[in-house]
């Protein structure tokens, strides 16, 4: 029976950090220890703070709090809203002792870790992520950033955290269509590492769905293990940690064609992953089978599988075309050897790639 506290560490010498995974941590745990200073600045949003702001205050007890709230959205992943977080530091006169506290989903965390790399050259955070997404996902590993209107997460720098901590009972609150988002980052660790995984989410999909607490747990476990697993080998995608992408180049590529509007972080995963899993069959390294167990989850679990209505492969294309992980104007695609084991490479037809873009465009 799995355990409703779980945590993991994700090994990076001096800048190793823990991830406490439970119920109720919010309020109850203290933090203090990961705070350098005795200044915090929690950064969160409109929805997340009447929902939790004034519980993530009681994990930091004796330290002087302030709060900066922003406009909730993917949307708002940009500099201007980012130069919020610098205004409220600096009106508060936080010196390069403070913590930075992210409390919300992974647009909190990815414009917090960022401002918290930036700030003063360089000052601490904490991630408090309460999404589902960011709890398996953007809270671990130190990528941090905001969007460009030409690319996604085109601005940003690698910034570890001093701790995570995921309270479950924060997903209460998740509305479907995120939990939904969510998961397909969850099912990504199975496709790209974990064959053993894929079949574990086949048979408890529906519990994460109806939120049972200790699926959640267990799921959001094998997830952080999986993630911290490939960061402690490769913190900055030097190689191997390209696998994390998986699906995110064609998902990428929606994201930004949607203006970072309508189509969510997870849902454009989901797609991009079926994209994928369908030029991996096309190129032989996925049987029939396997592509339609790949389909049959991502379909469970209630995510898009097509491309968004109107977009063409041109579009496609030339929004690949700025991918971070493109080699001298070469793209460079997550493809699946076999389910549970995923390779980054360029060695596909440029013909095939056209064959799966049509297909999922119609
Ligand atoms: N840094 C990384 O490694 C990494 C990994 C994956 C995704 N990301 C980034 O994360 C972002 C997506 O994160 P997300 O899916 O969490 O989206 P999000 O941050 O926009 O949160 C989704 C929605 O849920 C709301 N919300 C958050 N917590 C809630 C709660 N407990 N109850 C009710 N509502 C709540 C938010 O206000 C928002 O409206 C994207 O920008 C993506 O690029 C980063
Ligand atoms: O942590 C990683 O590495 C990932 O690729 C995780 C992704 O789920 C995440 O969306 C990340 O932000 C994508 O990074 P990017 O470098 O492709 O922008
Ligand atoms: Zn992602």
């Amino acid at each position: 029976m799995p355990e409703v506290f779980r945590e993991l560490r994700v090994e990076l010498e001096e800048r190793a950090y823990p991830i406490l995974i439970g119920k109720g941590l919010l309020g109850h745990r203290d933090l203090t220890p990961f705070v350098s200073g005795r200044q915090i600045m929690i950064v969160t949003n409109t929805t997340v703070a009447p929902l939790y702001l004034e519980s993530a205050k009681q994990s930091f007890p004796g330290c002087q709090v302030d709060e900066v709230i922003l406009p909730d959205g993917e949307v708002h992943k940009n500099w201007e809203v980012l130069n919020r977080i610098f205004d409220a530091l600096l009106e508060k006169r936080h010196s390069r002792k403070t913590t930075l506290v992210a409390l919300g989903g992974g647009v909190v965390g990815d414009m917090t870790g960022f401002a918290a790399a930036c700030y003063q050259r360089g000052v601490g955070f904490i991630q408090i992520p309460t999404t589902l997404l960011a709890q398996v996902d953007s809270s671990v590993g130190g990528k941090t950033g905001i969007n460009h209107p030409l690319g996604k997460n085109m601005i940003g720098a690698f910034h570890q955290p001093g701790c995570v901590l995921i309270d479950t009972d924060t997903l209460k609150t998740l509305p479907a269509r995120e939990v939904s988002a969510g998961l397909a980052e969850v099912i990504k660790y199975g496709f790209i590492q974990d064959r053993e995984f894929i079949g574990w989410l086949e048979e408890n999909i529906g519990a994460l769905k109806a939120l049972d607490a200790r699926a959640l747990t267990e799921a959001i476990y094998r997830s952080c293990r999986c993630k911290a697993d490939v960061v402690a080998k490769d913190e900055r995608e030097g190689g191997l940690r390209a696998i994390l992408n998986l699906g995110h180049t064609f998902g990428h590529a929606i994201e930004t064609h949607a203006g970072y509007g309508n189509w969510l972080h997870g849902e454009a995963v989901g797609a991009g992953m079926v994209m994928a899993a369908h030029l991996s069959l096309r190129l032989g390294t996925l049987t029939e089978e396997e592509y339609r167990r790949v389909e049959s989850i991502v379909a469970a679990a209630e995510l898009p599988m097509r491309a968004p209505e109107g977009m063409t492969p041109r579009n496609f294309l030339d929004l690949m075309a700025v991918d971070k992980k493109n080699v001298d104007g070469n793209l460079r695609l997550v493809l699946l050897r076999s389910l549970g084991d995923a390779e980054v490479t360029a060695d596909f037809p440029q013909s095939e790639l056209m064959s799966t873009l049509e297909a999922f465009c119609k």
